[in-house]
């Protein structure tokens, strides 16, 4: 305590309202917030009452849950200082989240072990290269799968019509297109119907993880003392699953190594994939078997999620598919989209950037403090003065809330527009610390140009098949839906009108 006080005075900090904890046991233990958090999280209305929280209490607040102090803020720059003046100040307090799954991988680390992790896999997600190698890969094949699948699955009523939920099928979508990206296979889990393959019960597997982990969250500093056996069993599936590909592709370039060095020709799977480049640079196959179940974890549930959200708006939105539909056309005039007409499709652009907006599939960052520093602003009865944040505080950030302020975004800041995008654009005041779906700073999504590029391809693809696209029931407004990313709790259930043949 006289250490805080000293660096408080030191710093001019000053507190941070609190949430109300009236008493000493609720403001030491904080049970009746966790409570209520559970209980919100029941109804599925843990991210509005967040937002609705921020708007009773400012931008930043902190507070005690089971235990645990913790501070939160919408405020851009303690988001900034979060993720990227004070970074080194703070630990990504996640390995004891998703230690079982991905171990000591990039997600999961902090130092010079992430910095290591990060130039690893940097190079195969880095913009043009992703793009080019998105496209010249399977993605279009995927799509074909897609598309059969919405047949099989899908009610067809004739004339054109088919009613499905797309939600699951991107999901599988997106699963086979960035495990084609990570290890150079082709999967299709849209096209195995063989529920006792391996496929299917490492994409069941990967599928349950979502759910445990969640499970660990809610436990808060009592995870400690709390053991998994079936969550560590589903991790032997995933692990067992990717040892597999792994191996078979080291033992692959050990045996070219050998061919070339006996008649002087080059490996000719150098640098050919992720999998293939992270070969090139450790034999470690424990530690690539954790960076690609990273990736996966990373890449698939938050476009797969980002997708089905998108899909349940575009449903109750004939407006705006009338205008994707209509610069579909004009830029790609029936053929595919390429690398080059991808940055030309810029309001399809604005839709998926609005959706993130509303409905961000990680819709809180967190870190935990590795030692006592601060926050720029939040303390004192105005909010300007810095706030003391001792080590082991969880600082998080609900993008949800920051996403929708209405300071920043305007009155109709909970409304889906996105042609405020354009409006944006055009008068230079586009967001940076208030538009974080993809987070910022060195800690930056690494798979977001990739994300955006095969979300613009889907939509643009979709958008080429279907005239029109109407809800399938479900109810007016999206609810969410909690794994370890968040999408629509009413699934992409959808009526869908095929375009006539010209
Ligand atoms: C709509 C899709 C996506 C969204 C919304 C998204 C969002 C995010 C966010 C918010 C973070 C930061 C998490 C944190 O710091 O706590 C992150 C990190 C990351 N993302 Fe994404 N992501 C998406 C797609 C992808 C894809 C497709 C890939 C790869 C193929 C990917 C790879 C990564 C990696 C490797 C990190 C960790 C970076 C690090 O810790 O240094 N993401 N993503």
């Amino acid at each position: 305590r006289h250490l805080h006080r000293r660096f408080a005075l030191q710093h001019g900090c000053l507190p941070a309202r609190r949430v109300p904890q009236p008493g000493l046991l609720e403001s030491t233990i904080g049970y009746r917030l966790f409570r209520s958090d559970v209980r919100a999280a029941r109804k599925r209305q843990t991210l509005s009452t967040a937002q609705r929280r921020f708007r009773t209490h400012g931008h930043t607040f902190a507070g005690v849950c089971l235990g645990q102090y913790f501070i939160t803020t919408i405020d851009g720059d303690n988001v900034k200082a979060l993720l990227s003046t004070r970074m080194d100040d703070f630990d990504s307090g996640k390995i004891a989240l998703f230690g079982p799954f991905i171990g000591q991988s990039m997600l999961t680390s902090d130092g010079a072990v992430w910095r290591h992790a990060r130039g690893l896999v940097r190079p195969h997600l880095v913009r043009e290269r992703v793009v080019g190698e998105l496209l010249a890969g399977g993605l279009e094949g995927h799509f074909g799968a897609l598309m059969r699948r919405v047949l099989e699955d899908g009610k067809i009523l004739g004339g054109g019509v088919v009613e499905v939920d797309l939600k699951p099928l991107f999901g599988m979508l997106m699963f086979d297109n960035t495990m084609e990206m990570l290890l150079g296979v082709k999967i299709s889990s849209l096209e195995d119907r063989d529920s006792g393959s391996r496929l299917a019960k490492f994409v069941h597997a990967f599928e349950s993880v979502g759910g445990f982990v969640n499970k660990r969250a809610k436990l808060g500093p009592l995870l400690r003392f709390y053991q998994d056996t079936k969550f560590e069993r589903q991790c032997k599936v995933l692990h067992d699953f990717v040892d597999g590909v792994v191996r078979e592709a080291y033992e692959k370039k050990q045996r070219e190594e050998k061919k070339g060095g006996e008649d002087g020709s080059s490996s000719s799977s150098r640098n050919r994939g992720f999998l293939a480049s992270i070969l090139e640079d450790t034999s470690d196959l424990v530690k690539i078997r954790f960076e690609v179940l990273g990736v996966l974890l990373a890449g698939r549930d938050t476009a797969a999620d980002l997708m089905g959200s998108l899909f349940f708006v575009l449903a109750r939105r004939p407006d705006v598919w009338g205008k994707l539909k209509e610069e579909v056309d004009r830029v790609l005039a029936g053929a595919n989209p390429r690398h080059d007409s991808l940055k030309e499709l810029t309001y399809h652009r604005y839709v998926i950037e609005e959706a993130l907006r509303l409905y961000p599939p990680a819709p809180v960052l967190f870190r935990a403090a590795n030692k006592t520093t601060l926050l720029p602003r939040g303390g004192g009865p105005d909010g300007r003065s810095p706030v003391l944040v001792p080590r082991g505080t969880v600082v998080s950030c609900s993008t949800f809330a920051l996403q929708r302020r209405r300071d920043i975004y305007g009155d109709d800041a909970d409304e889906f527009r996105p042609e405020r995008w354009e409006a944006m654009e055009r008068l230079r005041t586009r967001p940076h610390w208030e538009f974080l779906p993809f987070s910022a700073g060195p800690r930056v999504c690494m798979g977001q140009n990739y994300a955006m590029a095969e979300t613009v391809y889907v939509l643009a693809r979709m958008a080429q098949e279907f005239d029109a696209i109407e809800p399938n029931g479900g109810p007016a407004e999206w609810v969410e839906d909690w794994n370890i990313t968040v999408g629509s709790g009413a699934g992409a259930k959808v009526r869908l009108t095929r375009r006539k043949e010209e």
